[in-house]
């Protein structure tokens, strides 16, 4: 159910810098979604342009996925919530001692606290590439050993296809947290994604959170792309 304070649409501003970025989120109404900001523009724009984002009433998923020793990923998702960004992520595969260490890091900030979200198995890795970095179980299987491992270090929830949805949220109840790339309305392109699912699907599949870009950032009208979703969703 989508409420006027908790946005299920997560645009991803997927621009090479900050004027191609503002000149599109100018369009879009903060009531409506929120702003997923990751590698390409924070290493262009950085932390003024999320400020300048917030300023503008947006929330925003730092999507940078962190991943490195516990010492130095714990300081790096506390220096996201000194930015007070309302969502942040790490890489599952980082390790148990790594996720447990950016939970507690992040416990300072109290009820303030950027939602803190792992990645599990990048939709781009086929079995094949994970049988080249030694995982010989299936990409389903070891989602879920992922998501598994990262409810039990008291993380929010995971990325994940909404196609995942289902499972993931059998296994790991309702609470924890879905947040789904790959949507798209029916009449948007597929592009390069291939496994895609419409906003009302992925919803009903389990999805809390949906990661949309091109549909929107590319349309003719990004707000009336926005409406349309949001009013699809907000009906459901
Ligand atoms: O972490 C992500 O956001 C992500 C993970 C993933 O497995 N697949 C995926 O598409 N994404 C991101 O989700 C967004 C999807 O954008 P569109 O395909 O344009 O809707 C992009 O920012 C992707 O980088």
């Amino acid at each position: 159910m989508q409420t006027k304070n908790d946005p299920k649409i997560l645009v991803a501003l997927d621009f090479p810098s900050e004027n191609p970025a503002l000149a599109l989120v100018d369009q879009l109404d903060p009531a409506k979604c929120r702003l997923k900001v990751g590698k390409e523009l924070f290493t262009r724009s950085g932390p003024s342009l999320v400020r300048g984002l917030q300023d503008r009433g947006f929330d925003v998923f730092l999507d940078l996925k962190f991943h490195d020793i516990p010492n130095t990923t714990s300081a790096a998702v506390a220096a996201a919530a000194d930015l007070g960004v309302w969502m942040v992520n790490v890489h599952a595969s980082g390790g148990e001692n790594m996720m447990v260490a950016c939970r507690e890091r992040l416990e300072a900030f109290g009820a303030d606290r950027p939602l803190l979200i792992a990645v599990t198995v990048l939709t781009s890795m086929s079995a094949d590439d994970l049988a080249g970095i030694g995982i010989t179980e299936s990409p389903e299987a070891h989602v879920s050993r992922l998501a598994t491992l990262t409810k039990n270090c008291g993380l929010d929830g995971v990325v994940c296809s909404a196609q995942e949805a289902p499972k993931l949220k059998a296994e790991q109840g309702t609470d924890f947290k879905l947040i789904t790339p790959g949507i798209r309305p029916l009449s948007a392109a597929k592009g390069d994604q291939q496994r895609i699912m419409t906003p009302t699907d992925a919803l009903k599949a389990g999805s809390d959170y949906l990661v949309i870009g091109r549909p929107i950032t590319q349309a003719s009208d990004p707000l009336a792309a926005l409406e349309a979703i949001h009013s699809e969703i907000v009906a459901l």
